[in-house]
């Protein structure tokens, strides 16, 4: 029997929460409570790498949803030892997000848009959870009771099934014989349906590569799609398509029948059991295949910004203009002289209104506040004391401004072309007989920010480039971290290079396990690939929080080893104020402790990757946001789950989807 269960927001604001005896009740509103231990060690202070803990007797296991910042956590008496608590919390997992996901969604955001220091009036004022998630209650108990049953017919049918002899225990029980298909025949069936899905995938690939050119190309319906639920870490599943999901309203419905048959978890479902079936074939989504230019290479699309209304001037002009007209209501006859007199000089009270508008528009938009206020504040500086035209109004003159300034700090100062720089270091000259170094690229960032997978799809599309590459698994703290590269690595290996064989010898893990120090296993990855000629290595490091000393030094530690080519951040776009801190926090933590470990001058970030770009729609301010604390660029975004779910950014196709309305 579980004590207690609860959703939480990870900042720490419980949304639903429920305690089934009195004893936990009592402690979970107490500091002593497992679960308020558990947040303070095991995810504050990061003390275990593993998503469960135990404590006082009671074990405690969660699991997250990165995308909306949910935390989900069971605890129970450890000497209960429940096997189906991880079932469980999957499944509560999925069904809270199907039923709620719009309403927290826009909760999330708001507490991002919302000053810090009012986030907490926030939660006690404007947010009734229990209105909000009316009939959740129903839907856990039907879920735990099914667990709880099935739970119950094993334990029994394991008490009356016959004691085999061991050597009997590698062939299924009799009983099972002759209706089942046995173990072999499934396995063939996998490779044989596998092998049929390669194969259809290189000749959907080879036919696509003849006939690239243009950049639109109709989605194909078996890539079409996305999926909300959260994915599992080792698998590289395939997507469904998520925005038009609506809100399911519990108030004034009851679940039906079947919604509830739906949610009875003590019936095997076979469809549940085949979700996670391994099809390649959407491991590329074919409308979001990159171009083949005509010397060959492979390009990753730009990613586009769509909207109705492509006209971002008319769309900031939208935003501001119910501002200025009442900014100028107030000083119409000065406004009215000034057209008569056919100039205007721009005040600090003209200009007020409207950019507190605009940075409005831009926290909206996921800027970090700061941010907002600095770059609106930079905008009024050009403008104050410039004359506008009789018929130039000053929201247009902000629009210009605020689209030049935006288009200043979001273009690179730096090459993102990472191929030539690629070409450039394997073409330099060497001694005879001496190898060439590989190009090494580390990847870091707080932890499920997406760092494995969007190394993946960057693999895919180098080695779509006809390079080498090897991934070093520099993870040696996350259980399940090897293995999830491992998977990453296998698929890639199947998918090859454009459609014409398999990549086998393109793409290799370098891994070492768990527990040793990551800087030497990069250090010995780069070894590998200079003795067999790898064009690239890619490094995985472990997440951690951008707070936590003793691991920003770790990694410190693994760039000053290696000083390896690139650094690039990995950050997710859904986060506004907290990007900025962990950029500022990382970079900063790499320069000062990099440098202090004897091996140089300091190195921080080298460029960004935006992950879940996808789950963003038009909020993509922490593209401004990273951008304006680093000086650095994006190299890539990401956005989706598939290997071909990569984009590069154009500035004026970010600046447009930050302007439009
Ligand atoms: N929608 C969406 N999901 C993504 C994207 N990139 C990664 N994810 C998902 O984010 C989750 C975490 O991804 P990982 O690659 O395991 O993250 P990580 O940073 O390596 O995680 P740690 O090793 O725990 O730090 C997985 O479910 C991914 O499928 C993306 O661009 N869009």
């Amino acid at each position: 029997m579980l004590d207690h269960c609860s959703i939480s927001h990870k900042g720490g604001i419980v949304l639903w929460s429920r305690s089934f005896t009195p004893d936990a009740a009592q402690l979970a509103s107490s500091s002593a409570s497992p679960v308020n231990s558990l947040i303070r060690e095991a995810l504050i202070e990061g003390r275990t790498a593993e998503e469960k803990y135990e404590k006082d007797g009671y074990a405690v296991r969660w699991t997250f949803v990165n995308d909306l910042e949910l935390i989900f956590v069971v605890a129970y008496q450890r000497i209960l030892q429940l096997t189906y608590v991880d079932d469980l919390l999957s499944a509560i997992k999925t069904l809270f997000i199907k039923y709620f996901e719009p309403f927290i969604a826009a909760f999330v955001a708001s507490l991002h848009a919302i000053n810090t220091a009012r986030a907490a009036a926030v939660q006690t004022t404007s947010w009734d959870f229990s209105k909000a998630f009316e009939g959740w209650d129903n839907i856990f108990d039907k879920v735990l009771r099914g667990f709880e049953e099935k739970a119950a017919l094993e334990r029994k049918s394991r008490l009356r099934a016959p004691v085999r002899p061991v050597e009997d225990l590698s062939t299924p029980p009799s009983d099972d014989q002759g209706t089942e298909p046995t173990v072999t025949a499934d396995t063939s069936q996998d490779e044989q349906q596998i092998a049929r899905n390669v194969q259809a995938l290189k000749n959907r690939l080879r036919g696509r590569g003849g006939r690239r050119g243009g950049r639109g190309g109709g989605r194909s319906d078996a890539g079409s799609g996305r999926d909300s639920v959260p994915h599992s870490d080792s698998e590289f599943t395939p997507k469904r398509k998520t925005k038009t999901k609506a809100q399911r309203k519990w108030g004034d419905e009851v679940p039906t029948e079947s919604d509830m048959a739906s949610l009875d978890f003590s019936i095997d479902k076979p469809e549940d059991s085949e979700v996670g079936s391994h099809d390649l074939q959407s491991l590329v989504d074919q409308a979001s295949l990159g171009t083949r230019t005509r010397d060959g290479m492979y390009e990753v699309k730009d990613w586009e910004f769509s909207t109705n209304d492509k006209d971002t001037d008319n769309a900031i002009a939208n935003v501001l203009r119910p501002i200025e007209h009442k900014a100028a209501s107030t000083s119409a006859l000065g406004s009215l002289f000034a057209r008569l007199t056919g100039s205007k000089v721009l005040t600090e009270a003209d200009l007020k209104p409207v950019l507190e508008g605009m940075k409005q528009h831009l926290m909206k938009k996921n800027v970090a506040m700061d941010i907002a206020e600095k770059v609106c504040e930079g905008v009024g500086e050009t403008l104050v004391g410039k004359k506008i035209g009789s018929f130039q109004t000053v929201t247009a003159a902000v629009r210009v401004a605020l689209s030049n300034s935006l288009t200043r700090i979001l273009t690179p100062k730096t090459s993102t072309d990472l191929l030539l720089s690629i070409k450039n270091k394997r073409a330099s000259a060497l001694p005879s007989g001496q190898q060439r170094m590989p190009y090494s690229i580390t990847f870091v960032g707080v932890n499920g920010v997406g760092k494995s997978t969007n190394l993946s799809k960057v693999c895919f599309w180098l080695i779509q480039n006809g390079l080498r590459v090897l991934i070093a698994a520099c993870d040696t703290f996350r259980s399940g971290a090897v293995e999830q590269l491992r998977v990453h690595v296998r698929n890639l290996g199947m998918l090859g290079v454009n459609g014409a064989g398999d990549s086998k010898g393109r793409v290799e893990l370098f891994e070492r396990g768990y527990g040793k120090d990551a800087a030497g296993i990069a250090k010995e990855a780069i070894l590998y690939a200079k003795d067999n000629d790898f064009d690239v290595v890619l490094i995985d490091t472990a997440g951690r929080m951008q707070d936590n000393e003793p691991l920003m030094r770790a990694l410190a530690k693994l760039v000053a080893v290696n000083n390896p080519d690139k650094i690039i951040f990995v950050g997710e776009a859904l986060v506004g104020n907290e990007a900025v801190d962990q950029l500022t926090k990382f970079d900063r933590a790499l320069r000062d402790f990099s440098s202090a470990s004897g091996a140089g001058k300091g190195r921080g970030i080298d460029g960004m990757l935006v992950t879940k770009w996808d789950t963003v729609d038009d909020k993509v301010g922490a593209a401004l946001s990273m951008t304006y604390v680093t000086g650095q660029p994006i190299i890539f975004v990401g956005c989706g789950q598939t290997y071909t779910d990569l984009r590069q950014l154009r500035v004026a196709n970010v600046v447009g989807a930050i302007l439009d309305n």
